[in-house]
Parts: structure tokens; sequence; C-alpha cells
């Protein structure tokens, strides 16, 4: 079975080049509370949309991490390459200031039985200039606040099994580990952890076997009514997973680095 690596380098300001599969970023900024870092997920992101009312949180929130500088020239130079969605949410006036300065928008209003992530990513997934691209979406704002929505937010990591997806928030990150692969996480400890999960999705699971955890599983089952791994603990820098069912891989993000 082939090997999948994981690592969290969209944290870091300087990535080594040689650190992990070379990755190409995709942002899609929801409608939550913006993370710190996501002037730093938009340096490494070589697309940048706005998931509906992603959209006012860019224009309202991004300017609050740069108390400094003029709101103005802020949303200026964070200027997103698409806004997708219903359009239910995203206030007039921002929709008109991305709209003049360039942005695509795209209205998919006529679409109310899939998430407005879903329609990013589902987007991204057929741009052809993307095509060839070893593909990583970072979903900022994807956690916390709304039940459904960070529920919604988890199931388009199962409908798009094969794509690299990641839900962000300040906390921690949520993202799918296919059964197709055996998994190597590559723990960036400044940053992440050591508080981890692994949770059977869509399936129990009959096997799953780590590495590099405090509290490892052998040929484990696992499943909803009976064992799942939370509270568990990363040990070391390295975790394998190898498991006969999708698995959510779950860790937390370090306060301040
Ligand atoms: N509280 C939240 N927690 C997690 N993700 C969220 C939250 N709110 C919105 N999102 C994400 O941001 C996307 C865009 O949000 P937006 O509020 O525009 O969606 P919406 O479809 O208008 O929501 P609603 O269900 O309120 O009509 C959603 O598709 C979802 O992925
Ligand atoms: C069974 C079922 N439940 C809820 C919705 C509502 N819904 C799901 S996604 C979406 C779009 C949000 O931007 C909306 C309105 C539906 N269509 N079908």
């Amino acid at each position: 079975m082939e090997l999948m690596t994981h690592s969290s380098t969209f944290l870091l300001p300087n990535p080594p080049a040689d650190d992990g599969p070379a990755l190409t970023y995709a942002l899609v900024i929801l409608n939550r509370r913006l993370p710190r870092f996501t002037p730093l997920l938009w340096k490494h992101a070589q697309l940048r949309m706005c998931a509906d009312g992603g959209a006012n949180r860019l224009y309202d929130e991004l300017p609050q991490l740069f108390p400094e500088e003029e709101a103005l020239a802020i949303r200026k130079r964070y200027k997103p390459d698409l806004i997708k969605g219903d359009m239910d949410s995203i206030r007039e006036e921002v929709l008109q200031f991305y709209k003049n300065a360039g942005t695509e928008v795209v209205d998919a209003s006529e679409d109310q039985d899939t998430t407005d992530l879903h329609k990013c990513v589902a987007y991204v997934k057929d741009l052809p200039k993307l095509k060839n691209q070893n593909l990583c979406i970072l979903a900022a704002g994807a956690l916390g606040g709304r039940f459904d929505h960070e529920v919604g937010n988890i199931n388009v990591l199962c409908r798009f099994p094969s794509m690299r997806i990641i839900l962000l928030s300040d906390n921690c990150l949520i993202q799918l580990l296919p059964c197709s692969h055996r998994h190597e996480m590559r723990i960036l400890s400044d940053y992440e952890g050591p508080h981890c999960g692994l949770v059977p999705i869509g399936e129990p699971s009959k096997s799953t076997t780590t590495t590099g955890l405090q509290w490892n599983l052998t040929n484990a089952e696992m499943r909803f009514g009976g064992l799942i791994s939370t509270s568990n603990i990363v040990k070391g820098e390295i975790v394998t997973v190898q498991s006969d069912t999708d698995l959510l891989w779950t860790i937390s993000i370090k306060k301040a680095w």
C-alpha cells in the first residue's frame, strides 16, 4: 500500500523545501472568525477564495490583524481571486468592493443542496490550471460555532476523499486519512500537538494500527458507540496510521509561536 505523507508546513513562515511532498495550496475563507495565522495561509496559497459570507470576514477581520495599517490598504492587498456561494450571506458593500477590485464572482444560488465550502472545493477541483498539481485546500474558519456547519464541513472531506482538504481553526485542524493509503504525519511540535484524535467516519473500522501516539492502536476496532480515539497524545516527531476505513485525523494547533 502506498504511503501518503503529511506535514503542516503551511503554518511555517519559511517552510523547508524538503519536508514532505511539494503541494499547491488553495485557501478557502469561510464565514467564521478568521484564524490569526490567516495572512500566512494567504501567503502560501496560489489561489484565494471566499465562500459566500467568508468575504465579510476577510473584509471586516483581516484589517484587525494589522491594527497599525489603514483598513483600505489591507483590503486592497488581500483581494480574493474568487467569491463563490449562494450569496445569501455576503453584504452588498463587500460584494461591490471586491467586484470593483477585480475578484471573480460565481453566484451558485440555484444549488441549495450543497454548502458554500462544497461549491468552492468543486470549483478548484475542476480548474484546468491546477489540473496536474498536487493540490491541498486549506479551509480557514471551519470549526467552532454552529455544529451543523462543522458537520457539513467534515462531510465535504468525505465527499471529496481523494483530495487533500484541511479544515482549520485557531485551535485545531482536521483532515481525512483515506484508507487507500497508509499515512505518515510529520509533527511540527513547536506549532501543533500534543492533543490529537483518530475517528472512523462513515463506517466502523475493523482494524486500525498506529505508531507514535501515547495510546497506540494495534489492529484495533473503532466505531461510534464503541472505542474512538479522542484525547490522545502525540509522542515524538512521526505518527503513522493504517486503517481499513477512512479516518479523521485531528491535532491541536498551539496558541503562540
Ligand atoms: N459557524 C460556522 N462554523 C463552521 N463553518 C462555518 C460556520 N459558518 C459558516 N461556515 C462555513 O462557511 C461557509 C459560508 O458560510 P455562509 O454563512 O455564507 O453559509 P450559508 O449557507 O449562508 O449558511 P446558512 O446555513 O446560515 O444559510 C459555509 O458553507 C460553511 O462551510
Ligand atoms: C435534506 C436537506 N437538508 C437541508 C438542506 C438545506 N441546505 C443544505 S446545503 C444548503 C446551501 C447552503 O448554502 C442548504 C440551504 C437541503 N437542501 N436538504
